[in-house]
């Protein structure tokens, strides 16, 4: 069987919970080859981000490169991506290597505050990497950035999505982890026509470090896999889901999901 290829490009996170570590777990997990590009090294564990080391722009490059001459990929997710210029450089290669079934989870700040994109490169988003996304996953303060707009109901998550549809993402899911204000979690995606909303109980729980890198790398293997995004989002939800449930306590703050949930505790989540 021809193996399943998927790229991660993103940063490092040392603590092992989100960022390119997160990626990997998810990908191997979900059955298919992963591989990475590094973007940037985070000193990072469950109480913050400690430091923020980014690559130069050769050495991401140089990554890319290596991938997109030999091996190639069925899917390309991205991660935190730092700064305007790294930006420019990814989208650049994936136009280079036509790479279409991009999936965006425009990462901005960690659960803890931290900064992992500067300000200024929003702008870059929004103009160059958007238009290039086959599905773009923002929680709802990254939707809120991305498009200006306050987002309190679900009408407002509605509008954001159709703005963030008419920068160029084929797809929007707006992830619904911070609104607080229901004992349910709702994800919504929207396809340009169509709004479909995904609800999960929410877990009262601190072990969450790294729920959005962990959905957007389930969604990227099963776009690879050649999965509609209706049923690839559904798949996501119920294997972050499953990851949350099933969470170790490790570390004395934000705890990393258990990416393992859906085959160790005999339910299988990879449909
Ligand atoms: N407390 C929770 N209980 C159940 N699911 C959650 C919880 N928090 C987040 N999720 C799920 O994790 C994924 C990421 O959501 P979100 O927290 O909004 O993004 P991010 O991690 O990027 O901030 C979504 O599928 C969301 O439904
Ligand atoms: C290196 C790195 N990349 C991304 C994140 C953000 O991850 P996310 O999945 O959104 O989880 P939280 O940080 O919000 O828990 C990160 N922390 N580090």
């Amino acid at each position: 069987m021809k193996p399943i290829k998927v790229l991660t490009i993103a940063g490092s996170d040392s603590g092992g919970g989100a960022g390119i570590q997160a990626d990997l777990k998810t990908f191997q997990e979900l059955e298919v080859f992963g591989m990475s590009a590094i973007t940037a090294i985070t000193a990072q564990n469950t109480l913050g981000v400690q430091g923020v080391y980014p690559l130069s722009l050769e050495a991401v490059a140089n990554q890319i490169d290596s991938i997109g001459t030999d091996i190639g990929a069925d899917a390309v997710k991205t991660g935190m991506l730092f700064n305007s210029e790294m930006i420019q450089l990814v989208c650049d290669k994936i136009q280079q290597y036509q790479w279409d079934n991009v999936v965006v989870d425009p990462v901005m700040i960690a659960k803890g505050g931290a900064s992992l994109l500067q300000e200024e490169a929003v702008k870059t988003m929004r103009e160059k990497l958007i238009p290039l996304s086959k599905v773009i996953t923002p929680n709802i303060p990254e939707a809120e950035a991305l498009t200006g707009k306050t987002i309190q109901s679900m009408e407002d998550r509605q509008e954001a999505a159709k703005l963030l549809h008419q920068l160029g993402a084929q797809n929007v899911v707006i992830k619904g982890g911070h609104d607080l204000n229901s004992d349910q979690v709702v994800d919504l995606l929207f396809d340009g026509t169509e709004f479909t909303t995904y609800k999960s109980k929410r877990i009262h729980t601190n072990n969450t470090h790294g729920t959005g890198c962990t959905f957007a790398a389930a969604v990227a293997s099963q776009v690879a896999k050649g999965k509609t995004i209706i049923d690839a989002v559904g798949i996501a939800q119920r294997f972050v889901h499953m990851s949350i449930v099933n969470s170790m306590q490790i570390g004395s703050g934000h705890g990393p999901l258990n990416h393992a949930a859906h085959r160790t505790v005999g339910v299988n989540h990879n449909v």
